[in-house]
């Protein structure tokens, strides 16, 4: 067993599907007909076909990660599913290599009136481990899926997390070369998620593993590869996982990140984040300084005392990676201008999404909110990327005696 050897080659795949169920199956009785006469199916898209996986060309090693990343509908469980051989690419050629575990859709690869001890052995067999590979690991899957009491109830009654827990535990638990994963993951709750992924940190060493999700922190904390789907093409793919994020958010569409204004007491006039070398854009770089400016105006007459900024900056999928709190000053009647000067953006590649709100008192009564009042993108050249947000620090070095 070599370490680093590919496992997977993907080269010039592609899979066209059609949108008419009836155009589909008359197409799939010619394309029959043509392979039994050994004519070839055509290259050509027929009416109401399209490329739902175009021309795509990759690898992955033993030890490696490869994140898909893409918008609904991009092509990453149909190029999943060809990995698993499920289905048959139209173009194109796909090499796997060792025993492949898979956790694809929710439910599929089992047989739901079977029992779970059933289908453990069934979809055991079917990655090709023998009946005594299967009994030596048998209790080491059920444990982990913490299932021993519903192991033998039909897989038709389990609930979903339920089958994500077992369908997980067969495929990482039989340590396959090649461990495919789809986002059903998330269907888990939180707790068997963090077993999940600590599995799949120790499998990683020894598999080649294909990662499909649509949350930023959980692709850059485990793959050292990104493939960003878009159409079915494979628009962007390698280790530059920073970049490949930050093209990705930056493409999002910006109306899922509309502005609302919850509570409106005193108003938030304006409202400004900037690289200080470059006080036009919306962009900031790794590292270098950036400030906040806002305005506040009053509406009504109303005195307010003991004002307070709350600042919370979310990821592009919405998860909160900050947050800011500091005692404002505020003179009624006038139109305040304040600024936050920061050292480092120390924000990974991305788009970032800020909420503003104005509390008031020791029990922070909210005054305004402001969602999405603004965004910014940010550039990142370290040549890693896992984390949202690293820590501005001071290291010391001594060399004891
Ligand atoms: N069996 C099928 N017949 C026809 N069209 C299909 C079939 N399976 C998938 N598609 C279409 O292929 C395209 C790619 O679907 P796919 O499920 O691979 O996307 P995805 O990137 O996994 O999306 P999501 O993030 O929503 O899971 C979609 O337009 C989908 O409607």
């Amino acid at each position: 067993m070599r370490n680093d050897e590919v496992l997977i080659k993907v080269e010039g795949v592609s899979k066209k599907f059609c949108k008419s169920l009836k155009r589909s199956l008359w197409y799939g009785l010619g394309d029959i007909f043509r392979s039994v006469l050994g004519i070839k199916n055509p290259e050509i898209l027929r009416k109401d076909e399209f490329w739902a996986v175009k021309d795509v060309s990759f690898e992955v090693r033993r030890g490696e990660c490869l994140g898909l990343i893409g918008h609904n509908g991009a092509g990453k469980s149909t190029l999943l599913k060809m990995l698993n051989g499920l289905i048959r690419p139209d173009e194109g050629r796909i090499e796997m290599r060792g025993k492949v575990g898979a956790l694809i859709e929710l439910g599929a690869g089992f047989n739901p009136v079977l029992t779970g001890r059933e289908n453990v052995y069934n979809n055991g067999a079917i990655l090709g481990f023998s009946k005594a590979e299967i009994d030596y690991k048998f209790d080491d899957i059920v444990n982990f899926a913490e299932m021993e009491e519903f192991v033998d109830m039909p897989v038709q009654n389990y609930s979903s997390g339920m089958k994500v827990r077992l369908g997980f535990a067969i495929a990482a638990q039989l340590e396959p070369d090649v461990l495919i994963l789809d986002e059903v993951l998330a269907v888990g709750d939180s707790d068997f998620r963090v077993k999940c992924f600590n599995h799949i940190y120790k499998v990683i060493s020894k598999s080649a593993v294909v990662f499909v999700s649509h949350s930023i922190p959980q692709l850059t904390r485990i793959c050292d590869k990104l493939g960003l789907l878009e159409k079915g093409n494979l628009l962007k793919y390698g280790n530059g996982v920073g970049d490949i994020i930050f093209y990705y958010t930056k493409a999002l569409k910006q109306e899922k990140h509309t502005k609302t204004n919850e509570i409106q007491n005193i108003l938030i006039k304006k409202f400004w984040i900037k690289e200080t070398d470059n006080p036009v854009g919306k962009e900031l770089t790794f590292g270098k300084s950036y400030f906040i400016q806002f305005e506040l105006d009053l509406c009504g007459k109303a005195i307010y005392n003991d004002l307070k900024i709350l600042i919370t900056v979310n990821d592009a999928t919405e998860n909160n990676v900050l947050q800011l709190i500091e005692n404002i000053e505020f003179t009624s009647g006038k139109l305040n201008l304040y600024k936050f000067e920061f050292q480092n953006a120390n924000f990974n590649a991305g788009r970032y999404f800020i909420t503003a709100s104005i509390l008031e008192g020791d029990k922070g009564k909210f005054l305004s909110v402001q969602r999405n009042i603004t965004f910014f993108d940010v550039k990142n050249y370290l040549p890693g990327y896992a984390s949202v947000f690293l820590i501005p620090h001071k290291i010391t070095h001594e060399i004891k005696k």
